[in-house]
């Protein structure tokens, strides 16, 4: 059985205007120890699906479809039990840590409260926890009595993860981890995450809109655009030899991990993602695909396989495999 096992998961949001389908049936599966990397552009998804695993979402959004977590449902979840396995089953690595510091509280307090809520430790041995937890995230003992605001951007993010991993979880979330910190402070934020996966044999699924930052720590990638998966395999195979010509452009917009270019938008992949409420028909990507053919503006594939573990959604799949055959 997978760690985690999404079944045509769907997420729609209700604003005035209308309706936004931000998710649209993803289907994906995590082995326990494996990191899946979920890309795309802003927009796409990523954050509504990252939310949507821990049942994070806002009132009003409609989920649809299962999360299936060690073969439990998180959506059908009781109240309770959700609370539970938010901690000590999987947890949430927020991007630029901007949401998970308490401003008023000291580091070490905020470490310590998920052990001590879910009586995991007293309150001596939480704080022996709390400084083999910051040791481990590469910051010293003495920051437990800091507040967030007296470290710098890259030390934040660690006490994040120190706080990710303080009930010791088998799954971690982790939005954009890196992307508000400096290439410098981010590749060693980088090493800490695949470090940790490697030796803790934790679960990771990690968001961002670099391909190249994902392809370096993850296994497996997948590729969202306007809500869909259309592509995903090996990371590998995915970063450097893209079945879907938007996996494509994303690589290549990306080339190397930390580029500084990677803060903005993907170059070389002409006009913007489209509005949610606006999907254009066909394949959504086809008004900005370099080889859509007529085809596209009406035919929305399903993912199809694209090689060893690997499917996109994309006409020109079926075509290679015809020829290949
Ligand atoms: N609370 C909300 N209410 C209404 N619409 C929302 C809400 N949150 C997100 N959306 C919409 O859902 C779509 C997906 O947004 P989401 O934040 O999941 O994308 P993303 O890929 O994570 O983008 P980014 O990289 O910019 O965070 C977008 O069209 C966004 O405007």
């Amino acid at each position: 059985m997978s760690l985690l096992e999404l079944d045509d998961l769907s997420v729609t949001y209700t604003i005035e205007a209308g309706e936004v389908p931000a998710v649209r049936g993803v289907s994906l599966t995590l082995e326990a120890g494996a990191a899946l990397g979920i890309a795309g552009e802003s927009g796409s998804g990523k954050s509504t699906l990252a939310m949507a695993l821990l049942r994070l979402l806002p009132r009003g959004a409609r989920v649809g479809g299962r999360i299936l977590l060690d073969g439990e449902d998180v959506l059908t979840m009781k109240w309770g039990r959700l609370r539970a396995v938010r901690w000590a089953q999987a947890s949430i690595v927020f991007q630029g840590a901007q949401h998970g510091l308490n401003p008023v509280h000291r580091i070490g307090d905020q470490i310590a409260e998920p052990l001590l809520t879910h009586g995991l430790a007293g309150p001596e041995a939480a704080r022996g926890r709390v400084a083999e937890l910051l040791r481990q995230v590469g910051l010293p003992d003495w920051r437990a009595r800091s507040y967030p605001h007296e470290l710098s951007g890259g030390q934040r993010q660690r006490v994040m993860i120190a706080m990710a991993l303080a009930c010791s979880p088998r799954l971690i979330v982790a939005d954009e981890p890196t992307t508000a910190l400096d290439v410098m402070v981010q590749a060693q934020v980088l090493t800490l995450i695949k470090r940790l996966v490697a030796e803790r044999g934790i679960s990771l699924v990690m968001i961002s809109h670099d391909l190249s930052v994902l392809a370096d720590v993850c296994d497996r990638l997948a590729v969202m655009y306007a809500g869909r998966v259309v592509e995903h395999g090996p990371s590998r195979e995915v970063y450097h030899a893209a079945a879907h010509p938007y996996s494509r452009a994303l690589a290549a917009a990306f080339p190397t991990v930390g580029d500084p270019a990677s803060r903005l938008a993907p170059k070389g992949l002409g006009g913007d993602p489209p509005d949610p409420m606006r999907l254009p028909g066909g394949c959504a990507f086809h008004p900005r695909c370099p080889v859509a053919l007529e085809e596209c503006s009406t035919l929305d594939v399903e993912p199809r396989p694209a090689g060893e573990g690997r499917e996109a959604a994309c006409v020109h799949v079926r075509e290679k495999e015809q020829e290949a055959s």
